[in-house]
Formats: structure tokens, sequence, C-alpha cells
């Protein structure tokens, strides 16, 4: 028995209980990549680096080594928790030109090395036995001060704080205590006091902070997105002279300030809001990070994006948490709420890029929407706050994409295939991946259930690429609008809906014309 059969000859995690599914077609089909537009056997195109600078990713990358890796996808080729281990992952590794965002270089290799038992399922919808909220919990730190890997009990630390046209540290502050400014009002920061850590990503820890003194209630409650910097901007021998210092301070840098120039740019109510930061250099300069430490050399000063709070968490752990299951008209309001989210973003010239469970914020919880659901606020109050802009990208209308990132399950086969792909098709395809999880609570390309061995086997990323999902629970619910968006989404390219034939479809339609917020 190889590895690969060794793992996935046991489920990764419990299954939710699903009665009477018909067996699956896997086994009749073929074991190659194949793609009836012709796209298997490609090769990957020069790769887009996702800074924005015109590098180019080696076709074929060795993964442990990660010497030519460009930019970090959110997990493409890992499944946190499923193996914890990279050697597990069920993607095909020769066929990844794997990029790499905001050069978190050590990132796969921590993951390689860091049992993480804390970290939450994202390939399957079904929590463990021990579920926790934290996914990672031990990532690489700068300096004490930097806060760039904050446990979440490391409340007694000192941190710097930076005020506009200073040239430097101009006071000092309990860890506790944040001072934020908000955007385009420079000259009266705030202080917030933090509460409690409430999420954390590959990237950043999410903390609770609230608003101390002031009494301006949409600034009460904030959610504080504190970036996590790569172990390597740490290495202060380093520091302006090595080459992979600076290409990995320059990508961080083109990441960070993309994604917050993109959501200061925007503004809906289905899209978290970036309301400040704690150093205004960050949306201010081009160059922040290089900014600021040639203020305060060997130090990276913690960045913090003072963002909206959603307080019932996220979709995907908030589904976990009642075991799956979520009514009909529940899933409709949500994914009604999401399309007009992404249908917003790509009205703007803007794709995400990482659209999945975890991204989609609830600001309340499933037990207070349906207490909503007779009252005037039901149509008035949106329930869902799209967030992690950190893949996002700009583009012209006709653009395609190269950079193959996003998350393992929610990718299309065209980013699979390292083919140029139309980035508002590869959202419109995670939709539907969203779509199909909701409703069937499982995600459509895992091994189906009950699957042998064999199938267990195979890799998700074989499945994507032959569009190989079927309906199980929705089997025979043939008045379902929602499967026909599934359906034209989790489909060809050149067949997939676009965000507007996803909104005018009566699933969608019939509920955003009762919203008084759309
Ligand atoms: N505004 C918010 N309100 C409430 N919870 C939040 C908020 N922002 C983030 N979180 C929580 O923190 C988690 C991590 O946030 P986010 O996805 O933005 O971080 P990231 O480091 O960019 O993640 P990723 O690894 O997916 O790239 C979210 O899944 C969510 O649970």
């Amino acid at each position: 028995m190889d590895e690969y059969s060794s793992i996935y000859s046991q489920p990764k995690t419990p299954q939710l209980k699903q009665d009477g599914f018909p067996g699956s077609t896997e086994d009749q089909q073929e074991k190659i990549l194949t793609n009836k537009n012709g796209e298997e056997n490609q090769k990957a195109p020069p790769v887009e680096v996702i800074t924005g600078e015109s590098h180019s990713t080696p076709l074929t990358v060795s993964i442990p080594t990660f010497e030519n890796v460009q930019t970090l996808p959110t997990p493409m080729t890992y499944t946190p928790l499923s193996p914890g281990n990279l050697s597990m992952s069920p993607i095909d590794q020769s066929l990844l030109n794997v990029p790499k965002r905001r050069s978190h270089a050590r990132l796969l290799d921590d993951m390689l090395s860091i049992a993480q038992p804390k970290q939450r399922v994202v390939s399957e919808l079904v929590a463990p036995a021990d579920l926790s909220p934290q996914r990672i919990v031990s990532l690489p730190t700068v300096t004490e001060e930097s806060s760039i890997n904050d446990s979440f009990d490391s409340d007694n630390h000192t941190r710097e704080s930076y005020l506009p046209g200073s040239n430097g540290l101009v006071e000092k502050y309990d860890d506790d205590i944040l001072q934020g400014f908000l955007l385009d009002c420079w000259d009266q920061p705030f202080l917030w006091k933090k509460i409690r850590p409430i999420g954390t990503g590959n990237f950043s820890n999410v903390f609770l902070y609230e608003l101390v003194d002031q009494t301006n209630p949409k600034l009460k409650q904030v959610a504080i997105k504190r970036l996590k910097y790569p172990e390597e901007l740490s290495n202060v021998e380093q520091i302006n002279t090595s080459l992979r210092y600076k290409e990995t301070l320059s990508r961080l840098e083109n990441s960070l300030t993309r994604e917050l120039q993109v959501l200061k740019s925007l503004s809906h109510p289905c899209i978290v809001k970036l309301l400040g930061i704690n150093n205004p250099i960050f949306v201010t300069s081009k160059k922040p990070l290089r900014d600021l430490i040639k203020k305060t050399p060997r130090v990276l000063p913690p960045c913090d994006m003072i963002m909206s709070y959603c307080p019932a968490g996220d979709l995907l752990a908030a589904v976990i948490a009642r075991n799956g299951g979520l009514e009909p008209w529940l899933i409709q309001r949500i994914f009604a709420e999401l399309v007009l989210a992404v249908k917003y973003l790509h009205g703007n010239s803007v794709i995400h890029r990482d659209l999945k469970l975890e991204n989609v914020l609830l600001k309340y919880t499933f037990d207070d929407i349906n207490n909503f659901k007779d009252a005037p606020i039901y149509y008035k109050q949106n329930f869902i706050e799209l967030a992690d802009f950190g893949l996002c990208k700009e583009i012209d209308n006709d653009e395609m994409c190269t950079a193959r990132c996003g998350s393992e399950d929610y990718v299309s086969p065209e980013i699979l295939m390292g083919v140029p792909y139309d980035g508002h098709l590869s959202d419109t395809w995670a939709l539907g991946v969203m779509l199909y999880s909701l409703f069937e609570d499982r995600l459509p390309f895992d091994p189906p259930p009950n699957a042998s061995a064999r199938q267990r086997s195979r890799a998700t990323s074989h499945r994507i690429a032959r569009f190989d999902w079927r309906w199980y629970r929705l089997s025979s619910d043939e008045n379902n609008e929602g499967k026909k968006i599934v359906e034209n989404t989790l489909t060809r390219k050149n067949q997939r809906w676009s965000i507007n034939e996803i909104y005018e479809s009566p699933f969608v339609k019939t509920i955003v014309d009762t919203l008084e917020f759309s």
C-alpha cells in the first residue's frame, strides 16, 4: 500500500450521516487528468507573480525546498488538518506551479514540521472531534514587539505605536491597547482595547477590540486583523543586504498595499469594511514597510487593519457548529447576499480569487436570523460580509490571470491546469462550490460518500479537472432553482455562468428583489 492509499483508506474526518448515496462512477473513469476542452497536458504559461513583478515561477517546483516558489496560495497544496502534512496532500505536486502569496516562504515548511491539531478542516464540512476556533496557532515571528506571532495569551508585551509625520516611536501602549486612525481622518487617533482573539488565518491573527472612551457606536467593536510577518524578515543579519530579504519584503509589501487599496475603495453592505489602520503609512505609502524599516531599522512594525466586526464568525465554523443541515431558505438568503457582494466586485473590476465558506462572515447567528424572519429588519439588514481580500486583483474586463492561487477545494479546473484564466469565471466556479457545499454538507470534489479506498486515494485535483461531482442529498429534488446555479457553475469555463447570470437566476433574484440594501 503506498503512502496515499494508507492515508486515504481512512476518512480524513468524521462524515455527516447521509443516507442512501448511490455509488460513484469514478472507478470507471480515466485515471489521468482529462478535460474535454483539450486543456490536459498544457504547459503552464509564465506565471503572473501576484506581487505584480515580472518574475516567472519555474514550471516544476520542488515543493520541499520552496526555493522558487513565488506566491503562496491560501492552501492550494495542502488541506488543513486533513493530512496535516504536505507530503500527504492529495494535489499532484508535479502539476503545480505553486505561486506563493505574500512571500511567506516558510509557511509550507512550517506546515511540514508543525503538528496542527487545532487547525480547522477546510476540505470537509464536518468538524473533527476536538474542533477549535483557531486554525493555526504557531507561525514565524519577527520580534516580540512586532507582534507578528502573537500567541493569543501573550498580552503582556508592549508594542510600538507610530503617529503620522513622526520619525518613529512616539508612544508606547500596552499590547492590550491599540491606537488607530480612521481612513482619511489621520489627525484624530482612537484607542481600542483588546477583548479576545476571534480567528486566525495563514497570514494574520484577528482579534476583537472595543473602543475606549469614545461613544461612536459604529466603532465600538472592531475586528483587528494583524498581519503575520514571515520569519525570514526577522533575520536582522540579512537586513538590507540579502536579495532574498529584499524580495520577500517587496512581495509582502505589494500584497499588503494591494489588499489595503482595494479594501479602501470598496463600499458595499455585504463586504467587510476597512475602517482604519494603526499607522496611516500603510495606506498612504506605496512602500510602507521599506519606509518604516528605514525609521526603525531591524524591526517591522505591526500592521493592524481595523475592520468591521462580524460577531457570529465565519460561515464554515457556523455550519460546522450546527452539524450542517442549513434550511433551504437560509442557504438562499446567504447565497443571495454573497452574489450581491461578488456582483459588486466584478462590476468594479475586482476579482476576489479566494471565495470560500471561511471568508463569508456572519453578522448574526442563524438563530438570530431565524428570529428576524417576520420582522422588517429581515429585509433591511445584511447578514453577511465577504472578507479576506489578500488574493484579490483589479483587472480589466478581458484581462486573463495566470497566478495559480486560491484554496484547493474551491479552485477552478483552468487554474489547476495552469492555463490563463478569466478571474470572474473562477470566482463563479467557487460560488458553485460554496452553494453545493451548503446544500450537501460536503465539498463537491471530496471523495464521494462511502468511497472505496481507491476512490479516496484519488487527488481532489483529479476530480476537479474532470468535473467529477454529483448530487447526493438533492439528487431527487427537481424543483430546486439553486441546483441550476451549481450545475451551471461547476462546469466548463465556456459554458459557465457569469455573476450576472447567477444574479438573474430565480434562486437569487427573488430574494434580492425583496432586500432594501441591494
Ligand atoms: N471582520 C471580522 N469579524 C469577525 N471575524 C473575523 C473578521 N475577519 C476575520 N475574522 C476571522 O478570522 C479568520 C481569519 O481571517 P482572514 O481570512 O481575513 O485571515 P487570513 O490570514 O487572510 O486568512 P487566509 O489564511 O484564509 O488567507 C476568519 O476566517 C474569521 O473566522
